[in-house]
């Protein structure tokens, strides 16, 4: 039997939530039976005893597997059940939730589809003119496990209303969530998810993916849960190589960190590029113009070019002592060593093993020379084996270290990066063409904490230096203890072979002939019980299955390789806008961004529609916008308040009184908010809100939970606030690299209310706000 429009009754809202209540009650005890089996399994794997190293690694990894499963049921328990779609052709109306539940009685439609799910995708881009079989769509919002409201959406092509149709899909319930007051914490949309939003979402894997989108559209939003989808539908894939998710701070990784937990998916790592080196936190902080000139592509080649200026000849002939002999080592002599070193294009660390070689065999020779010469001038005295032992011993020899360490050191990435900086000689010999003002921003002393646009340059020299000898011993050292006790292992396994099969040649197959130490080590090593994103967080070299990039305008050049190299794949997603670029080494368009890095490799998608601001605030962002030059339209707002922002003149006095004033106005309203502040105020504002509100934090300290924050537009990135208090605008812009874009950054992160308190008059780009 098929339904047809016309059975798609209107119901009224009692029956309809009484009918959707027994409906959802069926699906959350589904959900308890699924959580106390998960539970049960969980205790059956901690309770084995395993005995061998193979079933310790099987029993964490099943562990592991039912706490991720537990986690996910978990975050299933919040609005399990949000959607039904009525089909035409399908006589049982499709539940769509949070995550599957299966029918019990083999049923073919489940009690419950994935949003990620393919059967699920109509929920969110049916439209009247393309109803995609569906003939009502149903948000369902349930309170704890209470059904308490429902909206409906009948897609009838010849419904008058369908052809002034806003677009937007259940604008009901999205517009409820848009106007709902903001915890400091993003949230995921699962239930609202909008058909431009969703097609990004789905996309294919494959590739790079940039969305481009002015504020509020929903980049973050559609970047997580595409993360979330990838996850659901590669999910093999991606647990073993992981899904590294890039932002802009670590405030601002903390506001995203609830998303995909709440979407069920632990598993993934979130870094900013300033932590992407395990082990180093760069908390530096530097002028924007150096920042900008670390970031350049050029700065590959200084790289290089430093390097090749540590493999050093000597001024003039160099002496060294083997066995109490002075023997010379000349100009001519380190020249046919570096080359050797140098040869098939060895990276830095790896040549110098056979620079070292070459050095010793020349001492040895020429030592060979001088002691071994026939004084009545026949060969030399000295036999080839003779001379083995000289060079071993050559190579001991303490002068002979010192002028290796000296014309061709071992160097980590940090060492290269520190003498370089702190030497303008050295600068001067990497930075051909640069001009004394660009060479001058790169010095810095010695012992200078690492910053943020120092990461990607080590990370380049890691790969300009190579393998660190001494690191590459340790972990043959590590592998040859493992390949021992698999051996060990072996041994223990041949002999508690059973005897009384000997005849039988089939089942004497024992372990040892399947199996061999290497192996068997290589299998132990295999079992690491870490999750991907542990073990991608803590080695330098892991590569990710797919990588998220937000607020993805900001990274430099020098950024962008560094997170091109963690997925050579190239499937990812690069979110940003290139209207919002605050950093001097960011991008103005992703073209000039991108094509350097990956030619042709990319496509854009763009998002249109403004979620987050009202229509008042943004027709004065509009101008902005405008004067940024990006050349970019403002993204059309879904809503308005009715509500217009305030503007509060006042004396350059008077200002930190007001701003203190004004915060308090806001701050009697329910919900978040913010006061933005060029940089230079930051302290003289902080003190004057944090005197009249105690409950007040300050930048990097913010807690977007708490109280009031003050931040410079730069760190307000990415975050939205339900009322925003922009300072000094006429000051944001004189103190920003790119000023017009900090400007925009700062109006556009309200929900709701938007007041700017300033001193002096106001820009002509600001009039709408007189
Ligand atoms: N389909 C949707 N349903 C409900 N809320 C949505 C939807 N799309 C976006 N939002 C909300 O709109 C706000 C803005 O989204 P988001 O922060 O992802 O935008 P953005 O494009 O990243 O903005 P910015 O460029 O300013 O960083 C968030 O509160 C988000 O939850």
């Amino acid at each position: 039997m098929s339904n047809s429009r016309q059975d798609v009754v209107p119901d009224t809202a009692e029956t309809a939530i009484a009918a959707e209540q027994e409906a959802v009650g069926v699906r959350y005890v589904r959900l308890d039976e699924m959580r106390e089996r998960a539970v049960r399994r969980l205790r059956e794997a901690l309770a084995t005893r395993p005995t061998t190293p193979q079933s310790v690694g099987e029993r964490e990894a099943a562990a592991n597997f039912q706490t991720a499963r537990l986690a996910a049921l978990d975050a299933a328990e919040s609005g399990l059940v949000f959607g039904r779609l009525d089909l035409h052709d399908v006589e049982a109306p499709r539940y769509v939730g949070r995550i599957g539940l299966s029918a019990d009685d083999g049923d073919e439609e489940p009690m419950l589809v994935d949003w990620r799910a393919p059967a699920a995708q109509p929920f969110y881009t049916a439209t009247a003119l393309n109803d995609l079989g569906v003939a009502r769509r149903r948000h369902i919002r349930t309170r704890l496990r209470r059904v308490v409201g429902v909206s409906d959406e009948v897609l009838d092509p010849d419904d008058p209303a369908a052809a002034n149709s806003t677009g937007l899909t259940g604008e009901s319930a999205l517009l409820a969530a848009l106007s709902a007051t903001r915890t400091g914490r993003m949230t995921d949309i699962v239930r609202t998810i909008q058909a431009e939003q969703d097609r990004i979402i789905r996309a294919d894997a494959r590739g790079v993916l940039v969305v481009q989108g002015g504020p509020g559209t929903g980049k973050t939003a559609v970047a997580l849960h595409r993360a979330a989808y990838l996850l659901y539908t590669h999910r093999e894939r991606l647990a073993r190589s992981g899904l590294l998710v890039v932002g802009p701070s670590p405030t601002f990784l903390r506001y995203i960190a609830d998303v995909l937990p709440s979407l069920g998916e632990t598993g993934v790592l979130l870094a900013d590029v300033a932590s992407l080196r395990p082990g180093l936190t760069a908390t530096g902080v530097e002028s924007s113009a150096s920042a900008e000139v670390k970031g350049r592509l050029s700065m590959v080649k200084v790289l290089q070019a430093a390097v090749r200026d540590r493999e050093e000849l000597p001024d003039g002939v160099e002496t060294v002592v083997v066995d109490r002999t002075k023997v010379e080592f000349t100009v001519e002599d380190a020249k046919q060593a570096r080359a050797r070193g140098r040869a098939g294009r060895r990276l830095h660390n790896e040549g110098r093993v056979h620079f070292r070689r070459a050095v010793v065999e020349i001492i040895a020779r020429r030592y060979a020379q001088q002691l071994g010469a026939d004084p009545l001038g026949g060969s030399n005295l000295f036999s080839r084996r003779d001379l083995e032992e000289i060079a071993e011993e050559v190579a001991t020899e303490p002068s002979v270290n010192e002028l290796v360490n000296r014309l061709w050191p071992r160097l980590t990435p940090e060492r290269l990066l520190t003498d370089l900086y702190d030497s303008p000689a050295r600068i001067r010999a990497a930075t051909r063409g640069w001009s004394d003002a660009e060479r001058a921003v790169l010095h810095r002393p010695a012992g200078a904490p690492w910053t943020p646009a120092d990461v990607p340059l080590l990370e380049e020299a890691d790969e300009l230096l190579g393998t660190d000898p001494a690191r590459a011993a340790a972990a043959d050292r590590q592998r040859s203890v493992l390949v021992r006790q698999a051996q060990e292992t072996l041994d223990i396994l041949a002999g508690s072979q059973s005897t009384d099969i000997e005849d039988d040649a089939e089942a004497a197959l024992s372990a040892g002939d399947v199996l061999d130490a290497e192996l068997l080590a290589e299998r132990q090593v295999e079992v690491d019980t870490r999750t991907a994103a542990e073990r991608a967080a803590a080695d330098r070299t892991w590569t990710f299955g797919h990588v998220v990039v937000d607020e993805a305008q900001e990274l430099s050049a020098m950024a962008w390789r560094t997170v091109l190299r963690r997925v050579p794949t190239r499937s990812m997603t690069v979110v940003g806008d290139v209207a919002q670029t605050g950093s001097a080494a960011g991008a103005t368009s992703w073209e000039e961004a991108l094509r350097p890095q990956l030619a042709d490799g990319w496509r854009l998608e763009e998002l249109t529609i403004n979620y987050r601001t009202p229509a008042e605030i943004m027709a004065v962002a509009a101008d902005v916008l405008a004067a940024t030059g990006s050349g970019l339209t403002a993204p059309r707002s879904v809503r308005s308040t009715g509500e217009q922002p305030t503007a509060e003149p006042v004396s350059e006095a008077e200002l930190p009184a007001a701003v203190a004033a004004t915060a308090a106005r806001l701050s009697e309203q329910e919900g978040t908010l913010a006061v933005l502040v060029p940089p230079s105020r930051l302290a003289e504002i902080s003190a004057a809100v944090t005197a009249r509100l105690p409950g007040t934090s300050v930048d990097a300290a913010a807690d977007l939970t708490g109280g009031p924050v003050v931040l410079p537009p730069e760190h307000a990135k990415g975050l939205e606030f339900d009322a925003v208090l922009v300072v000094d605008p006429v000051r944001i812009v004189a103190e920003g690299v790119r000023g017009w874009s900090d400007l925009y950054v700062a109006l556009t992160r309200a929900t709701r209310s938007l007041a700017v308190v300033h001193p002096g008059d106001l820009p002509p780009e600001l009039a709408k706000l007189r």
